[in-house]
This record gives C-alpha cells, sequence and structure tokens, in this order.
C-alpha cells in the first residue's frame, strides 16, 4: 500500500526581488520517509524548507501537511502540529545550561518538572551529546550545538524533522553517529535533509530531491540520482 502523504506543496514560488530562488515547486514527502533534498550552492533548499516551517511567506502556492492546508499558519503553529526543524546558522540560547535548552522545546508538549527531565535526557542521549548538562550551550562546538538543536527538535516529539545541513562541522566519527541516528529516527519521524555530504546522502535517504536554479530537476533513489546525467551536469556546472 502506497504511504500516506504527511507533507506536500504545489506552485510553490518564492521571488527576492525578481530573483527566483523557489519556483514553481509540487514536492510530496511521504510519510516515514527519509528525503534528502540537494543541490548546488543557492539553488533554493534553505529557502524552501523555510516556506515549509512558515519562517517566511510564499509569493504563491500552497503547502498542505497531513492533509490540512497550512499555507497561512504561522512558524509557532507548524511546530504545534509537529513540525520541528533546525537551521544552518544555529539558534542554541548560548547563555543557558545544555540541558535547559532541551527543555525549553519539551515544554512546548510536556507539563510537570519529572516529564521534562526524562525528555530531556532521552533526546541528549539519542543525539549522543554527553556533556555536562549545565554546561553552558554557547560553550559546545559548533558541531554538538548542531547536535544540541537536533535534541530540541527530538524534545518536541515531531511528525516532520527537517535538519539544515546538520552534518556541517561534525567529525567523521560524529557524522557516522548521525548516520546511525538518522536511521534509529527513521521508525518514528519523517526526515527531509537538506545535506552536502555525500556519503550521508547515500547512506540514509530512501529518495533524493535535487533542487537546481529553484526548481525541482530530478527525484529518485540515492542511486538513481547518482546515475542522472542532468544531475551531474548541475553539480559540474556544465551543459
Ligand atoms: N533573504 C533573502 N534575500 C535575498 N535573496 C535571498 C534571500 N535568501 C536567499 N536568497 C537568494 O536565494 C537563492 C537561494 O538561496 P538558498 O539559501 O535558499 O540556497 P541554498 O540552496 O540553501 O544554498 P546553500 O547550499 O549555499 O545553503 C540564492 O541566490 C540566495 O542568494
Amino acid at each position: 500500500m502506497a504511504a500516506v502523504t504527511l507533507l506536500s506543496t504545489t506552485g510553490l514560488c518564492k521571488n527576492f526581488d525578481g530573483l527566483r530562488a523557489v519556483h514553481e515547486v509540487d514536492f510530496e514527502l511521504p510519510e516515514g520517509q527519509v528525503r534528502a533534498l540537494i543541490g548546488p550552492n543557492g539553488a533554493g533548499k534553505t529557502t524552501l524548507v523555510s516556506l515549509l516551517c512558515g519562517r517566511i511567506a510564499p509569493s504563491a502556492g500552497r503547502v498542505r501537511f497531513d492533509g490540512r492546508d497550512i499555507s497561512d499558519l504561522p512558524a509557532h503553529r507548524r511546530i504545534n502540529l509537529g513540525i520541528a526543524y533546525t537551521f544552518q546558522i544555529t539558534s542554541v540560547f548560548a547563555d543557558l545550561p545544555v540541558a535547559e535548552n532541551v527543555a525549553l522545546a519539551a515544554r512546548r508538549r510536556l507539563r510537570g518538572a519529572a516529564a521534562v527531565a526524562e525528555a530531556v535526557q532521552a533526546a541528549l542521549q539519542r543525539v549522543g551529546l554527553h556533556e555536562p548538562p549545565e554546561q553552558n550551550a554557547g560553550d559546545l562546538s559548533y558541531g554538538h550545538q548542531r547536535l544540541l538543536e537536533i535534541a530540541m527538535g527530538l524534545a518536541q516529539a515531531p511528525r516532520l524533522l527537517i535538519l539544515d545541513e546538520p552534518t556541517q562541522g561534525l567529525t567523521d566519527g560524529e557524522i557516522d553517529a548521525f548516520k546511525a541516528l538518522v536511521r534509529d529516527l527513521s521508525a518514528t519521524t519523517t526526515i527531509l535533509l537538506i545535506e552536502h555530504n555525500m556519503s550521508v546522502v547515500m547512506e540514509v535517504a530512501d529518495q533524493v530531491t535535487v533542487l537546481n536554479f529553484g526548481e525541482i530537476l530530478a527525484e529518485g533513489t540515492p542511486d538513481q540520482i547518482r546515475a542522472d546525467a542532468a544531475v551531474q551536469a548541475a553539480y559540474l556546472g556544465t551543459g
């Protein structure tokens, strides 16, 4: 049986002063899938996920989540529906302890100190952050701040987790751990991943969407995408 569509867009566009950052994107993400979103620098990947999250408003087009049109909902309402995300620029609260950062996210859905503490510990363990929870988030390495952000996303028990270049700044060992984490999470969460690291894409994605100049250039399995001549040309910058 075909999987239920969790997220979809129709005719989604975003123009910045005449620049077509995202153009006429019809995108569909089935529930339970790990989807990688790839494309050359400036292809529109961050703009597309910003439209999905409600961080920016589209110039045209609609977004649907779980059977409902969410195009007019502000970002915080979309989070409450189960869309969690992390962005390239970390948004941890640097002056707050690691645990408190995750607790702020957990309190969006949980009441009671014990339940929150349990969720915090589970989320930190799941991403493999072993720093003392009382350490300030700003003292973590950049890579670990990215992991902390994922923990903050997980503490919201999301139905869709959107990660914008989560492996940037991670060591090789941390990237391996991240791949295992995504495989583990994929049992319970639909994942949309902007990723430049092709080994991560090839190993964790069920399907890959390639953006180029704001439009979908190709979609398919990692193997299909790797063999696609148009994708190779886009990356090599050749016709
Ligand atoms: N707020 C903005 N104002 C004007 N132009 C913008 C804005 N945000 C993005 N752009 C432009 O839109 C295009 C798409 O940018 P976007 O960041 O979405 O690409 P990307 O695929 O995520 O790139 P990268 O892989 O480098 O992060 C680029 O040409 C970028 O300069």
